[in-house]
């Protein structure tokens, strides 16, 4: 007997180049052929008048927005917003966004986990103080505190001095940079399948380097994203091309653990996190970020992952309405369920 599909419609609004790189003619297909319909919200128009979607996929930001999404709620209460505007905001901020994984409690393991050393400034005066950064070890990374998804917010600088600090606009977070052998982890989440793939990362810093640099800051952006050819700048001898094949990967059920613990606590079920590799150790690990609705069509085979997960929305949906529930998930209140399958 045939497999029993739940089929339905799914509107997306996504930005420009997210829509391009996501919305494939490979994952459309695929998933329409298990029922699932993936259409474009159009932007000129308020949401609450478009649909019936079963389901709104959405990245995007603002006050309007938020509100188009209430409204549309309201109309049709049914429909699965993925995800809930509340949750994605947490991620939004490089502290909230890390303070979930304290949370975090992972038993049985002989691996290690948390965050790095980290601190928040936020206007110029604090920045100029000589106490700022002194409970810090340098060098450190200065981040946006902002993680909108503008560029500027990926503006990252590598800080080897305190005094290279006045150089830096407010509000940013502090972090201790961590030597972990020039390659990142990136865990995808979709739901409750995992991924694990590894990136070039920022290679380490010697002690030797730290005190004889020439530079005592310097920027760079989205560095896990760039080609191998464009990571190599060897004529400064700083960056140098990693060899991502021999770097072992952490434990995948390790991984998994973290992975739907955060899941569970950030209420969310589109994102990724960057993990390294403690060099110090060995078997601690560090969450640097985490995004929201990241680059999925990254992840190899990511039509049938995300295929999947449609229908397993679609299935969850029908399961709630034949139960008569429905679930308002657009909301902080922390009694509230959010949706997830
Ligand atoms: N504490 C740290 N120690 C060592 N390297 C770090 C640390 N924090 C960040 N990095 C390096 O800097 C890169 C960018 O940092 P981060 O991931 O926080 O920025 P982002 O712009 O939010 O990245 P993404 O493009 O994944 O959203 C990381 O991929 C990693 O290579
Ligand atoms: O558009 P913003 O909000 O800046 O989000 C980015 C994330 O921060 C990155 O993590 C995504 O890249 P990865 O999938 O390689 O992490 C990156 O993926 P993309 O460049 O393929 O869209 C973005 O999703
Ligand atoms: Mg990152
Ligand atoms: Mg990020």
């Amino acid at each position: 007997m045939a497999e029993k599909t739940f089929g339905g419609v799914i509107g997306y609004a996504l930005a420009p180049k997210k829509q391009n790189s996501f919305i494939r003619d490979s994952l459309v297909s695929l998933a329409k052929s298990r029922g699932i319909e993936l259409v474009r919200v159009d932007s000129d128009k308020p949401l609450a008048d478009q649909g019936p979607f079963d389901c709104v996929l959405h990245k995007l930001y603002g006050d309007d927005w938020k509100r188009q999404l209430r409204e549309f709620q309201s109309r049709f209460p049914n429909a699965v917003i993925l995800d809930a505007p509340e949750a994605i905001e947490r991620l939004h901020n490089r502290i909230s966004m890390l303070q979930v994984v304290s949370e975090l409690q992972i038993q049985d393991r002989t691996e290690t986990f948390g965050i790095p050393k980290q601190i928040v400034i936020y206007d110029k005066a604090t920045l100029m103080d000589p106490q700022a950064g002194e409970s810090l070890k340098f060098p450190v990374i200065a981040k946006p505190l902002v993680a909108d998804g503008s560029a500027k917010s990926h503006k990252m600088a590598l800080v080897f001095t305190r005094d290279a600090l006045d150089k830096l606009k407010p509000p940013i977070v502090l972090q201790e940079f961590v030597n972990h052998g020039g390659v990142i982890f990136k865990v995808y989440v979709v739901g409750e399948h995992v991924r694990c793939v590894k990136r070039k990362s920022l290679p380490d810093v010697s002690e030797e380097k730290t005190v004889g640099v020439s530079e005592n800051l310097l920027s760079f952006s989205q560095v896990s994203n760039l080609a191998n050819h464009d990571a190599g700048n060897d004529s400064d001898g700083y960056y140098r091309l990693m060899h991502l094949e021999d770097t072992e990967m952490p434990p995948n059920a390790f991984v998994v653990d973290i992975a739907r613990g955060l899941r569970r606590a950030l209420k969310l079920n589109l994102f990724n996190f960057d993990v390294i590799r403690d060099a110090r150790y060995g078997n601690r690990y560090l969450i640097i970020d985490i995004n929201y609705f990241p680059g999925y069509a990254k992840m190899p085979g990511y039509e049938a992952v995300l295929t999947q997960f449609f229908c397993e929305v679609m299935l969850k949906k029908e399961q709630e309405e034949q139960q008569g529930e429905s679930h308002v998930p657009v909301s902080t209140k922390d009694n509230e369920e959010s949706f997830q399958v």
